[in-house]
This record gives structure tokens, sequence and C-alpha cells, in this order.
């Protein structure tokens, strides 16, 4: 998480420059007075609850886990696109459990007594504990542990557990499987606030915003390419019905047109004009295959490094959030 960070701040103009890798204090050279704190996940939270931090970037996991439900705490980008994962329940895939697949049929096992529960190992005590109470299940005991807890089946000190799940290959390598309702929680990277400093300290509102629409005109734009092509046309208005009507990539509020001189005979002609639209990355082939159709060449593709559009929606979102709307 903390690599992924650095490198998205990175990618938005704010490298944070940390000279000596046991300093856990650094600066953004693009934001004069802002301190940078490498901190553990869970002390991120709690250090913005506790108004020693203003802002922090870290799992969603961990602002549900150590927030717990803290009305102070403001999620100021809810998708950094990074640290993707969710919190589930796991169980082994032999023994008495290989014919169970959904949470139900975990909760109609019989094995389960008020002397011998269903042990749940965990790192996540608050998360782990609001969904064993909504699952239905009735005799479990949930125990913690910090790492490694695909190993507490095998090794007979708990019967499942409630971790990460990313790809899947760690349940996998450790003989473990999901089961059906058995998701208690979405995660990726977020941006996350304490309301109070945003409210009471300006230049902490204004950092925020600044980073915050960094970040989206990044994220926006990193999946497009710009597009430029030629299109033999009459007029503008002629090519712009051609994109308009003829292709279903029109730019962001429509395509940019402009005359292409030409020069023939010794004389300016005026048979071309020049497209300009983005197209998202999976759809370039399409978009050149349409832009033929209508009479597209000579397409130039470039990547596309930001997209500072309109205030964004978050942006709006959290100033309605802080009530300053
Ligand atoms: N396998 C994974 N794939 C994607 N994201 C993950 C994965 N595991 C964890 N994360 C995300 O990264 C965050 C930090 O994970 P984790 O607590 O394991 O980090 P760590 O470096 O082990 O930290 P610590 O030293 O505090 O244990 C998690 O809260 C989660 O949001
Ligand atoms: O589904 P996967 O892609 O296999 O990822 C899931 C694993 O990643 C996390 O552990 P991590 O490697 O961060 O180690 P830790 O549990 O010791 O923190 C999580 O706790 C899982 O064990
Ligand atoms: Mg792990």
């Amino acid at each position: 998480m903390a690599e992924d960070t650095l490198n998205l701040f990175k990618e938005c103009q704010l490298s944070v420059c940390k000279p000596n890798p046991r300093q856990y204090v650094a600066s953004i050279s693009s934001l004069p007075g802002v301190e940078v704190w490498f901190q553990r996940a869970s002390d991120v939270v709690r250090k913005i609850r506790t108004g020693d931090v203003d802002l922090g970037v870290v799992g969603y996991d961990m602002v549900r886990e150590y927030g717990e439900d803290d009305d102070d705490l403001v999620i100021v980008h809810d998708a950094l696109e990074f640290g993707e994962c969710h919190l589930a329940i796991a169980i082994p895939k032999y023994g008495i459990f290989s014919d169970v697949s959904s949470l139900a049929e975990l909760c109609a096992m019989p094995q389960w007594s008020a002397e011998r529960p269903l042990r749940i190992v965990t790192g996540y005590r608050h998360l782990g504990k609001q969904f064993i109470e909504k699952s239905g299940l009735k005799h479990v005991q949930l125990l913690t542990a910090d790492g490694a807890l695909e190993a507490a089946p095998a090794m007979g000190t708990a019967d499942a557990i409630i971790d990460l799940v990313s790809t899947g290959t760690t349940l996998r390598e450790n003989n473990l499987k999901e089961i059906n309702g058995g998701t208690i929680l979405n995660s990726q990277g977020v941006l996350v606030a304490s309301k109070n400093s945003l409210h009471h300290r300006k230049t902490a509102l204004q950092i925020t915003r600044e980073i915050l629409e960094r970040i989206e005109a990044y994220l926006r734009a990193k999946d497009q390419f710009l597009i430029t092509a030629n299109m033999r046309g009459k007029s503008k208005d002629e090519v712009a019905n051609l994109i308009l009507e003829g292709t279903n990539f029109h730019g962001l509020q429509g395509p940019t047109i402009n005359t292409v001189f030409t020069k023939k005979n010794g004389k300016v002609q005026e048979d071309y004009c020049a497209v300009v639209i983005c197209v998202t990355k999976k759809y370039l082939y399409d978009a050149v295959k349409q832009l033929r159709k209508v009479g597209g060449s000579g397409v130039l593709v470039s990547p596309l490094t930001y997209i500072f559009d309109e205030e964004p929606a978050r942006v709006q979102k959290l100033m309605k959030k802080l009530n300053c709307g």
C-alpha cells in the first residue's frame, strides 16, 4: 500500500521526498508545509480520529475496522484503484466442511454447540463480530491473531478464518475455500480525512481539495488515449455530423474539430478536418475502425496524463458532507 500510494502521488506531481528509508517523516515539495508520516495502517486511522493527522491513505477495510463508524471520519476518495481485496470468511475444503458451500449451510451444521463452538480466527475483531452477529451463526468463538491466519485450520487452532482475499492464492494453497454469502466487505485504497480538521483548518481543507482534484484528474486520464484523426470533409459541420452520427466516440463533451489546410497545385485548400477525441484504452481499435468507416485517416494516438474537467463530483460531495457546499 505504501508503494502504491507513493506511486499515485508521484503520478499526480506530488512526489513524496523521504531522504532516509529509516525516517518516518517526509515532505512534498509542491505542497510546502505538509508533513507526510509513514505509519501502520491501523495507526493511520487511529491518528486521524485523535486529530494527530488530517488526512490518510489506507485500505477501506482499515477505515471500517479501526474507524468503528466514527462520524468524524470522512472518505474523500473511495476508489484509489490499488489494494483491491475483500474481507471474507473461509473454511477448509476437506473433512466436515467438504459439502459446505454457503453461509446457510455453515449455520445448519450440527457440529457446533455451546461446548464446542465454531472457532473463527481473525485480525478483524470489530468487523468479524459485526458479521457473526448478522450471519445467523449460533455457536461461535472469535479468536484473534495477526498474520498467517490461513495456517490455523490445518494447525487445528481454529475451524475457519476471516481474512482478506485478493487473488485467492493464499486460500487455495492452504486448502481453504470461500462460501456464498461469506463476503463481509469489499476494499481498496481510499483517502480518508477528519471532518473536524477540514472544518476548522482552512489550509487542511485547501490541501485536501488540491490532492483530491489531482488524483481525480490522474485517475480519469489513466485509462484514456487522446486520438487525433484527419477526416475528409468540406466543412466542420459535415465532419461533426459524421463523427456524432457514425461513431460511438465523441470525446468529453463532443469532438473538437479544426480545419486542416493542404496545398494543391499551388492553391491552399480546406478538404480535411482534424478531429480530436479521447477514447477508453480498451476501445482503441474499435475507435480506429469506426473513424476509418466515416472517412478517417492518419490516426494519431497519444497518452493522456490528466483530465481536469469541471469540479469533480467527489469535491462537491466532500463539501456537502462538511456542510460547506
Ligand atoms: N493481498 C492483498 N491484495 C491487495 N490488497 C491487500 C492485500 N492484503 C492487504 N491488502 C490491503 O493492504 C492493507 C495493508 O495490509 P497489511 O495490514 O497486511 O499490511 P502490512 O504491510 O502487513 O502491515 P502491518 O505491518 O501493519 O501488518 C490492508 O488493510 C488491505 O487494505
Ligand atoms: O488472495 P491473495 O492474493 O493470496 O492475498 C491474500 C493474502 O494477502 C494478505 O496477507 P499479506 O500477504 O499482506 O500478509 P499478512 O497477512 O502477514 O499481512 C491477506 O492477509 C491474505 O493472507
Ligand atoms: Mg495474510
